[in-house]
């Protein structure tokens, strides 16, 4: 039994060392490190074979005068293997396999261990427990008498960043906050995450994309409210408000819009596009309300990582709401949250439901979408909003924002489970020279023979686009292709990049339909090089 838990972790460590181990710490100690060997080890191959080298730094000096104490090597094993206890819940994965240990520095005659905590974002809801039992499992092995963790952040690289223009190239995730029709709450879910998201401390921009009523300049209030462009680059400079960028078509000096269509699709792509993010832990996109031509060109614009569907409890929002689900699935965004605004009022001490009940958790029920949320009426909501100051910054403490942080966490989780899954859903496999796809939502998973790949390539470069006759011959693929490089594109495909330097895109549906590999054959060492 470890006789600490206390909040802060510099406190815990001082206990521990105040005080001689008991033998039950130990004993645990050595029951955990039995558990666990197994899959440290296989844990620390990885490691060695992967990043030991340059992120694990050794003290050569106290190799030397630690020989007698014992081995660096034992002194490695033992802080991984005591850091392998610590789960991400997000990932179902130990934050050693995850890659989150860095620059660990240990001086085993001093008994001195420091090491840093590398997580994909900053903004990451278990990041003070992590701090916590990282200190604390460490300091609990029994050579250990300091122990010193630092935290960071190194975002997540932009799925698909290649092909993006270069102002969006450097953000890991994108969010689109959506609602089918006007007036239901959109924009203010859209600005309140986005300051949740920042006051978790990410890097966070919004870009209100309604051009006929953009929203955002009433709901913030940055000094400067004008967009400027750079000369040089023609690229637009977004605005900033209390650290979070903004770009909205009302801060283009232009009033309100009288524009078709096609035209307003193109100024709205121009604007997110050519605008400078820099480096963003997740941009919002605040988008037009509706499921039409403008809506889909946006999503088709930028690889949305995921979107947040606002609505209302009325029966008949059900229907709309329902529209908006089918678009994001057909471009494959995954849904993750219900916002149901406007829920319910308290009054005289009774809680009322002015619009009935239920549209939420129908279209939760409906379409597996994993997270509800309700939002209440309430006027200071409203106030904030006129007043250009969010509810989640106005009043950080209060049960509005409370319910804004709960989708800020949901929102960290689900980009982090998703960009996960999309960046091992198509890997190659050395050993069995065989292409490995995972069936989203499944644990099932089947082989491709590469060459079958290449073969089943759809582009114009092998297939004639007006006659659809095939241009590429089988014969033209060598039967022991080997891809170079797979890198997801979106959150529907995988671009392949081979020896011949051709990239082929290959949609997860098309994969799907390939003739798959039944028997694997067993290669030799030698053979799997
Ligand atoms: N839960 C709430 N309680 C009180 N007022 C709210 C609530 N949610 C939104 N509002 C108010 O309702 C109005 C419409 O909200 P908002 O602009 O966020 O909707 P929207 O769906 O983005 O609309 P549009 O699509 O027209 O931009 C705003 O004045 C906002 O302050």
């Amino acid at each position: 039994m470890l006789l600490h838990t206390p909040s802060s972790p510099c406190l815990s460590l001082n206990i521990i060392k105040a005080q001689s181990k008991p033998d039950n710490v130990l004993l645990l100690s050595a029951f955990k490190s039995l558990v666990y060997n197994q899959r440290i080890d296989r844990s620390l191959s990885l490691l060695r074979g992967n990043f030991i080298p340059s992120s694990f730094t050794r003290n050569a000096a106290s190799t030397e005068a630690g020989a007698s104490v014992m081995s660096t090597e034992t002194a490695e094993t033992d802080v991984l293997k005591a850091l392998s206890q610590i789960i991400d819940p997000d990932f179902g994965t130990d934050i050693v396999s995850c890659g989150f240990v860095k620059d660990l520095q240990i001086d085993e005659a001093l008994g001195e261990v420091s090491f840093r905590l590398e997580l994909t974002t900053p903004a990451c809801p278990v990041k003070d427990m992590f701090e916590q039992r990282a200190n604390e499992e460490v300091a609990a092995l029994p050579w250990v008498k300091n122990v010193k963790v630092t935290m960071s952040a190194q975002p997540a690289k932009p799925i698909y960043a290649g092909e993006l223009p270069p102002g969006l190239q450097r953000i890991s995730s994108i969010v689109a906050v959506s609602s089918c029709k006007g007036g239901v709450g959109k924009s203010t879910v859209a600005v309140n995450l986005a300051y949740t998201l920042a006051g978790m401390g990410a890097r966070v921009g919004i870009f209100d994309a309604d051009v006929y009523g953009p929203s955002l300049p009433t709901m913030v209030s940055p000094e400067n409210r004008l967009l400027e462009m750079n000369p040089e680059t023609r690229t637009i400079l977004p605005t900033e408000y209390l650290g979070v960028k903004l770009v909205s078509f009302g801060f283009a000096g232009q009033g309100r819009a009288i524009m078709r269509g096609p035209m307003v699709s193109g100024v709205i792509s121009q604007l997110l596009t050519t605008a400078e993010w820099g480096e963003l832990d997740y941009l919002i996109i605040d988008m037009p309300p509706g499921t039409g031509d403008i809506q889909l060109t946006l999503c088709q614009v930028v690889p949305l990582t995921a979107a947040v569907i606002v609505t209302t409890p009325q029966k008949l929002a059900f229907i709309d709401v329902a529209k908006g689900v089918r678009m994001f699935s057909k471009l494959k965004v995954p849904c993750v949250a219900v916002v149901e605004n406007m829920c319910h009022f308290d009054a005289d001490g009774k809680r009322y439901y002015p619009f009935g009940r239920g549209s939420g958790s129908q279209v939760v029920q409906q379409f597996g979408i994993p997270h509800l949320f309700d939002l209440p009426i309430r006027p200071t909501l409203s106030a904030s909003g006129d007043s250009g100051i969010p509810e989640a910054v106005a009043d950080p403490q209060g049960e509005v924002a409370k319910t804004f942080q709960d989708l800020g966490v949901c929102v960290v989780q689900q980009c982090a489970k998703i960009r996960q899954q999309v960046s091992t859903a198509v890997t190659y496999d050395r050993t069995i020279r065989a292409i490995r796809v995972k069936v989203p939502d499944s644990d099932e998973e089947f082989l491709l023979h590469p060459a079958t790949v290449r073969r089943n390539d759809r582009s114009a470069q092998s297939v004639d686009e007006w006659t659809g006759e095939q241009k590429l011959q089988y014969a033209d693929i060598p039967e022991d292709i080997q891809p170079e490089e797979i890198k997801p594109m979106g959150n529907y495909a995988v671009t392949i990049t081979w020896p011949d330097g051709f990239n082929q895109i290959a949609p997860y549906d098309q994969l799907q339909m390939m003739e798959r590999l039944v028997d694997v054959p067993e290669l030799s060492p030698a053979q799997a090089v």
